[in-house]
């Protein structure tokens, strides 16, 4: 297929566009590199690099699909900067599902968030639950996710939307570059754990243990990216005309900011100092997907569950960039 990956410089971005040119698609990326770089985009693969406003001078009826990831992600700064994630989340994406209108685009997969269930009346947190974000950032993807559905009922868009809970870890193939997160500056906190390991900061900062969950602090379901990319090929199968389809995508397990930090100290093997600080504003308190729908619908089945692996492989990109 004949594809568009906006966000395709990005963290996760960059991985499917990897897996999409391996698969043997003819992958175009656009990117305003705001927080993607260049040199994830592989050799051969034409990158735009303009912002996702503009992308109807890019998208023609020659595209069989767009997968779009551009966007703001950080809910934190979605509470201070409400309007940076409404600008590029909310007005992009109608800018592209314009695009995508206008050229008769038929397939769309597009980046959605565990944050658009707030916090969850239960766990693990199935697609139909109560949809009630608690910060910007969830309200501007959920808001998304009703255009797109809109918009495949009224004019025969086929779409996905993968809701994400937190994708971590890096990709290590046999062969080439390893892909990991560079975000700049970093807000996850698998990332700046590792940071503390290796002494490029003094102590992490855990933000609210007050919580109420088993310690107090926030608990949260990682996914391995390479897990994550693996099922945009699925979904781009799995689409169909005038549908709009949403899976969630975790590993139905929850752990809490501390156990991460455990896990960073077991796998690093260094101290992480920790500090304990206020709540960040938005944050809800657990976040555990239920995927069972991807599994049966899609036959997605992740292959690196286990918070060490993923945190392993975290820290040989970490490592592997000096
Ligand atoms: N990282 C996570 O845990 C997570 C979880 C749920 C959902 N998501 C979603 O996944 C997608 C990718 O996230 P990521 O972690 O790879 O983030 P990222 O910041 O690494 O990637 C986003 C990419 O989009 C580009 N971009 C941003 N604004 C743009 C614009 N206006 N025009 C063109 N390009 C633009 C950036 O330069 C970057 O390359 C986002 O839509 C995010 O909301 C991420
Ligand atoms: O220095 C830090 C950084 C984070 N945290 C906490 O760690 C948890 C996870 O935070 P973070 O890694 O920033 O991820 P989330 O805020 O859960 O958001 C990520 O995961 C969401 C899906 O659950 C995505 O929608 C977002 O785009 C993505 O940024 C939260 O409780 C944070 O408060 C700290 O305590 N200290």
């Amino acid at each position: 297929m004949k594809l568009l990956v906006t966000g395709g410089a990005g963290y996760i971005g960059g991985v499917v566009v990897r897996l999409l040119v391996d698969a043997g698609h003819d992958v175009t990326v656009l990117d305003d590199l705001s927080t993607g770089h260049a040199d994830v985009v592989p050799d051969g693969v034409t990158l735009h690099e303009m912002s996702v406003h503009d992308v109807g001078s890019v998208l023609d009826s020659s595209f069989d699909g767009v997968l779009h990831f551009a966007a703001k992600i950080a809910a934190g700064e979605s509470v201070q900067f409400p309007e940076r994630h409404y600008h590029t989340n909310v007005i992009g994406s109608l800018a592209l599902l314009d695009a995508v209108r206008a050229a008769r685009v038929p397939r769309l997969v597009f980046s959605s968030t565990a944050a658009v269930y707030g916090n969850p009346q239960e766990v693990p947190i199935t697609e139909d639950a109560v949809k009630a974000p608690t910060n910007p950032y969830g309200w501007t993807k959920l808001s998304v996710d009703a255009a797109i559905g809109a918009e495949c009922t009224a004019h025969g868009l086929g779409a996905i939307s993968l809701r994400y809970f937190n994708v971590a870890g890096a990709y290590i193939p046999a062969a080439g570059d390893a892909l990991g997160e560079r975000h700049d500056p970093e807000t996850h906190l698998i990332p700046i754990a590792l940071d503390v390991a290796a002494g490029k900061r003094e102590k992490l900062q855990l933000f609210g243990d007050d919580y109420p969950t088993p310690d107090g602090t926030c608990v949260r379901d990682y996914i391995h990216v390479a897990d994550l990319a693996a099922a945009h090929l699925l979904a781009l199968d799995a689409v169909e005309p005038s549908r709009h389809k949403v899976y969630n995508l975790g590993n139905g397990n929850g752990f809490s900011n501390r156990q991460v930090v455990d896990v960073v100290r077991e796998v690093t093997g260094r101290t992480v100092p920790v500090e304990m600080a206020e709540r960040r504003a938005g944050d809800p308190a657990e976040l555990v997907a239920s995927s069972a729908r991807a599994a049966s619908e899609l036959g997605w089945v992740p292959q690196r569950p286990d918070l060490h692996s993923i945190v392993a492989d975290a820290w040989t990109f970490y490592q592997s960039r000096g």
